[in-house]
Formats: C-alpha cells, sequence, structure tokens
C-alpha cells in the first residue's frame, strides 16, 4: 500500500487549521493512501519528520503551515538520497513558496488539488549547510522583516513587510559588498540584497521578474541606497513586475555566489533569520517533485 506523510503545524494560520487537516486526511485516504501523520511543536520538527520520510521511502509528503513550515520541510529533504513528492496547503500569513509555485492559496482549494497528478520539478537552493526554496535576503532590512509581529503580519499580510522595509530602507546606511558569480565579481555598496529562485517576495508576486520555479537560476538584485520618491517608483514597478528595469536596482543571473560584506550581516532565509555574511550559495536545480495543480 503506497504511503503519505502529513507534516502540520498547528500553529499557523487561524483556528481551521484543525479542521483543514481533518479534511486533507480524508482526501488522502480516498486516494487509498496509508497515512503516517505528524504534528510539529517546535522549531526544527518539520525537518525531522521530512527525512524521516524520505529514510521510510513515503511516496507522498504534505506539508500544511505557513512559509517557515516549509522551509524546514525543504532542509529535510535537500540532502536526502531519496525524497517523496511533495506538496503543500498553505496555513500561514504570506505564503510566497505556494504563491510562487501556483499552489492554490485557499486551503479547501489546495486540498482538493491534492488530487490532481501533475507534478514538477522545482528548483531550490543551498546556502551554507542550510537549503531554501524562495528567497533570501541581506541588509539591515533584512532581520527587521524577521521581526515584523506575527500579529501585525496577521493583520496586514504583505503590507506590514512593506511597512517594516520601508522604514529600514529610509533610515538605512549603505554596506560595501563583494559578490562573486559565474560572469564576474561585482563589488559596490548597497542597502538591501535579495537572492530569489522563485518571483513571489512577502507577498508580493511580481517582485522578481523573470524567476521561474525551474530555471536553474539565482537572481540577486541589489538596491542601492534611494531617497523616498525612488523607494515610491520602485514599489509602484514592483506591483507592475517591471523592478528589474528600475535605475536603484541591478540585477545579477547566476547559478553560484559568493558573497561578502564589508561587516558580518545576518541573512534572512524564507522569512527567518538565517547565516551570517561571508556565504556561498548554489542553486540545486530540478530537485524536489512538487505536486502543482495544471490550471494554476
Ligand atoms: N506546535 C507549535 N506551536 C508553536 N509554534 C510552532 C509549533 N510547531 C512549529 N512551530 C513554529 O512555527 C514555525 C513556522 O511557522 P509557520 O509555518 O506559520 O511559518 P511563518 O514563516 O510564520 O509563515 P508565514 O510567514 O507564511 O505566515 C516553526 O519555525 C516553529 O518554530
Amino acid at each position: 500500500m503506497k504511503k503519505a506523510m502529513i507534516i502540520f503545524n498547528p500553529s499557523s494560520g487561524k483556528e481551521e487549521a484543525e479542521t483543514y487537516k481533518e479534511r486533507a486526511l480524508t482526501v488522502l485516504d480516498a486516494l487509498g493512501y496509508k497515512i503516517v501523520e505528524k504534528e510539529t511543536e517546535k522549531k526544527d520538527d518539520a525537518t525531522i519528520f521530512a527525512k524521516q520520510a524520505c529514510e521510510e521511502k513515503i511516496e507522498f509528503l504534505v506539508a500544511m503551515g505557513g512559509d517557515g513550515t516549509i522551509n524546514e520541510v525543504i532542509n529535510g529533504l535537500a540532502n536526502q538520497p531519496y525524497r517523496p513528492v511533495f506538496s503543500v496547503i498553505p496555513l500561514g500569513t504570506v505564503n510566497d513558496f505556494a504563491r510562487a509555485i501556483g499552489i492554490p492559496l485557499e486551503p479547501d482549494i489546495a486540498i482538493e488539488a491534492l488530487k490532481m497528478s501533475n507534478t514538477e520539478l522545482v528548483d531550490i537552493a543551498q546556502i551554507g549547510n542550510k537549503y531554501f526554496g524562495n528567497i533570501v535576503a541581506i541588509g539591515e532590512i533584512a532581520s527587521s522583516v524577521a521581526n515584523t509581529s506575527i500579529e501585525k503580519k496577521t493583520k496586514l499580510g504583505s503590507l506590514a513587510y512593506l511597512l517594516e522595509g520601508a522604514k529600514v530602507v529610509i533610515s538605512n546606511e549603505e554596506v560595501g559588498f563583494t559578490i562573486q558569480h559565474d560572469h564576474g565579481t561585482w563589488k559596490g555598496t548597497a542597502i538591501l540584497i535579495l537572492i530569489g529562485l522563485t518571483n513571489s517576495v512577502g507577498g508580493f508576486e511580481k517582485m522578481i521578474t523573470n524567476a521561474e520555479i525551474n530555471d536553474g537560476l539565482l537572481h540577486v538584485y541589489i538596491f542601492k541606497k534611494s531617497g523616498i520618491a525612488s523607494i515610491v517608483r520602485m514599489g509602484t514597478k514592483i506591483l507592475l513586475g517591471t523592478l528589474k528595469e528600475d535605475d536603484g536596482v541591478e540585477v545579477i543571473t547566476t547559478k553560484n555566489v559568493y558573497m561578502e560584506s564589508d561587516r558580518p550581516l545576518f541573512c534572512n532565509v524564507d522569512g527567518d533569520e538565517g547565516i551570517c555574511t561571508p556565504f556561498e550559495m548554489k542553486v540545486l536545480p530540478k530537485h524536489l517533485e512538487m505536486l502543482i495543480p495544471k490550471n494554476s
């Protein structure tokens, strides 16, 4: 009998989380899976469970939670020789990974979509000894976004990130960076660097223009110091999906990065605090097989 594992974070989303879990169990049961149910209690539980799913050769893994839970699952899967087909029921406040991959943001619709059989191989990336599926942010703004309160995120969603981001961008000093990439070395100052695998950042689905889920590339966006007028202009371009063309931004596409800064900076990895500069990063092309609804 084929086996499925559900990794469920009861603290993600709102009160309906438990109800969604029951609905997902019903769908997987009707599909004929023997189900292993795992509930997270604390940080890194989802990583341990995902690794266990690989070791037990489970065929299908469903993660129910927000971007934090999904990042932990990716870290459990990434370096295993066998990896199950993976899908996500988004229960977070922002759900960048689900947005980017094309999984319905409405949990009930995402649960229905588990019945479909269309899979796609998607890229992830390695930063130091960690993995991510969506975005790394480097700069003072990165820690500020990680500090955005859960209450604020729940009330304001993407807007909370934008407000925190704008506050730091306006007040902040530049940092000197050296970035070695596949085509040379970039040296200069910036207030923020984003390295994205997908297009969605902080809920803004057109932030990283042209990034595809399996293009095999890291999209490095370097933001220069700028005044209020250019921040407003960039904000508009983020919404229109034309940020790449803005004078305040330099863009590098590469498969590998070595990043140094003139003082150590913590990175924000998929929305949570990650490692410190300097670091090495590389893309792992088409590394995860994901169930993705065809018409999304
Ligand atoms: N039972 C639990 N109770 C409280 N916290 C938990 C529990 N299980 C896991 N966690 C914590 O929840 C974190 C992940 O939360 P979640 O998946 O909602 O991510 P998020 O980044 O807040 O999502 P989003 O930004 O999309 O809202 C984990 O890193 C872990 O520390």
